[in-house]
């Protein structure tokens, strides 16, 4: 799915109203039900609704809003807030429109604004899209009043004051939703993890805007969905042969980190390569064989870590690299020699970035559209250096993955991954109980094995990062998110693939 920038939501509004036949009005109208639509199923009618309305449409949806859940039985109270002396023109229809017993409460000042306790159930319709500078005075003091009084916020499509694409300048004050019901598409800004306590939990409303402008529209943005997910998966020939799934070569693994090339290797199976190579220094060999029977095993000339490249390294067609290496001299050498020599897709993890990282000589000679990294964002900020906010980051890996033309994948709620072309995909799927040991290893498994059976790299990152999340969301389920392992996420890899590949309802 694409993301689009607050600008092309205005000028998608515009031509759904131009070419599609539907009024200004009535489009807001088709808003604010998709609104009230989530709400009812949220609230009871019993909530008291306290809603606030700033001079825009989006307090234009918002007096659509009050009247639509007026009419449902809520008890709704609406404020007009600041100076509506100029609203727009369908704020002031919707004004008209409030029935009788809905008269509106004036807030002009900041000595007028209510009194609201923690049960208060808030509808924020102040600002969305149009937002043009940072909210300050009267709106601001409101928003600060409303942050502290524990009220469950909804907001209606942005937490009102945060801007939409770009970063939120230090003096602007910012609601803090609990819920934020956006039209049609996300926002960029939901995506960045520095606005997890503004943004709350969004969801996306459709309301209808014409599909041929969002297909015509140009972005470099995109957010990963299962339905642009599921077509990617490649259904195996009946006449199949392992041959055909591919050789990976894992190199993983150091003295006390075996246990990162189990989790590789294991993820890499249920990822469905056809062969697994592992080598691990010697420490590594029986646990490796034990652990993993299904994968050859090659033992390192070094006890405790990677110092040398298996020999006939051509007869692979993937190779992983990095969970629990260790960043040894003679890990770097060998690093250095595979950089040199190979000339196979590679996935790039936790060591093996750092020891990259640390020389330009190294970087020099990453081969170009073979790699994907896969960093968290403190590897991510020792390859490309520190970032200043989130949006800083993108810009990074925007950059990095156009100078490198590498796939990186930057881990994260959101993980956004990076290609050579300068796109960027935010996946969806998975949770916090992912944050923990190990389920970086898995990835890195899973990744290499798509990558090992002809999927391309882009394909490989977009389908194995979104499988990742996914079988992470169905071990939810069994284990919540307090005690889930590693070990779980590769359990539920099977079950993460059989729901991919069931048909679309
Ligand atoms: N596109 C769609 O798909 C659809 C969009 N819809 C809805 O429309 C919303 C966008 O509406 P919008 O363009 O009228 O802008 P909105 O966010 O109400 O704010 C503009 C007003 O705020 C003011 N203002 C701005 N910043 C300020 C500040 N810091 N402090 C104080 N004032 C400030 C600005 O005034 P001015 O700059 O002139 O002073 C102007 O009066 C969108 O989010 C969605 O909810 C749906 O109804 C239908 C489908
Ligand atoms: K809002």
């Amino acid at each position: 799915m694409k993301l689009l920038t607050a600008a092309q939501t205005r000028e998608a509004d515009a031509y759904t109203i131009n070419e599609e036949g539907i009024s200004s009005i009535d489009l807001m109208e088709r808003a604010a039900k998709a609104f009230t639509c989530w709400f009812e199923n949220k609230f009871q009618p019993s909530e008291q609704v306290h809603v606030f309305c700033g001079p825009g449409n989006n307090g234009g949806d918002g007096l659509a809003a009050a009247r639509l859940l007026h009419e449902r039985k809520y008890s709704v109270h609406v404020y007009l807030v600041g100076d509506t002396s100029n609203p727009s023109e369908d704020f002031k229809t919707n004004l008209e429109r409030l029935p009788q017993g809905l008269e509106p409460t004036r807030v002009e000042q900041e000595n007028s604004l209510p009194a609201l306790n923690g049960k208060a159930c808030v509808v924020d319709a102040l600002f969305g899209t149009g937002l043009n500078r940072p909210v300050t005075g009267l709106y601001a003091a409101l928003i600060r009043l409303l942050n502290e009084s524990g009220a469950t916020v909804s907001s209606i499509d942005m937490p009102s004051g945060l801007y939409p694409d770009s970063q939120t300048p230090e003096e602007g004050a910012i609601i803090k939703a609990n819920y934020t019901i956006s039209f049609e598409l996300p926002k960029l800004a939901f995506l960045l993890p520095q606005h997890e306590e503004y943004v709350g939990e969004w969801h996306v409303v459709p309301i209808g805007l014409s599909q041929q402008f969002v297909a015509d529209a140009k972005t470099n943005l995109y957010v990963t969905t299962q339905s642009d997910i599921q077509h990617l998966l490649k259904p195996r020939k009946k006449f199949s042969h392992k041959g055909l799934y591919g050789h990976a070569l894992l190199l993983c693994g150091g003295y006390g980190k075996i246990g990162a090339a189990v989790l590789s290797a294991r993820a890499c199976l249920r990822g469905g390569i056809g062969l697994l190579t592992v080598q691990v220094p010697q420490a590594g060999y029986t646990i490796l064989q034990t652990a993993v029977p299904e994968a050859m095993t090659l033992t390192d000339k070094n006890r405790k870590h990677l110092s040398e490249l298996p020999k006939e390294i051509d007869k692979y067609d993937v190779i992983g690299i990095g969970p629990g290496l260790g960043t040894e001299r003679v890990t770097k050498t060998a690093i250095g020699q595979l950089l040199a020599t190979a000339s196979h897709p590679m996935v790039i993890d936790a060591d093996a970035i750092n020891i990259i990282a640390s020389s330009d000589k190294l970087k020099m000679q990453l081969p170009r559209n073979k790699v994907i990294f896969t960093p968290h964002p403190k590897e991510f900020e020792r390859l490309v250096g520190k970032v200043k906010n989130d949006y800083d980051r993108l810009q990074h890996l925007r950059e990095f993955c156009l100078e490198y033309q590498c796939y990186v994948t930057l881990k994260g709620s959101h993980t956004a991954i990076g290609t050579p072309e300068g796109k960027v995909y935010f996946n969806t799927t998975g949770n916090s109980g992912m944050a923990t040991g190990g389920t970086g290893d898995v990835l890195t498994g899973v990744i290499t094995a798509l990558a090992g059976q002809q999927y391309s790299l882009e394909e490989a990152c977009l389908l194995g990062v979104y499988l990742h999340g996914l079988a992470a969301d169905l071990a939810l389920h069994a284990v919540g998110e307090v005690a889930m392992t590693a070990s779980d996420v590769i359990d539920f890899l099977p079950k993460a693939l059989l729901h991919l590949s069931q048909p679309r309802p």
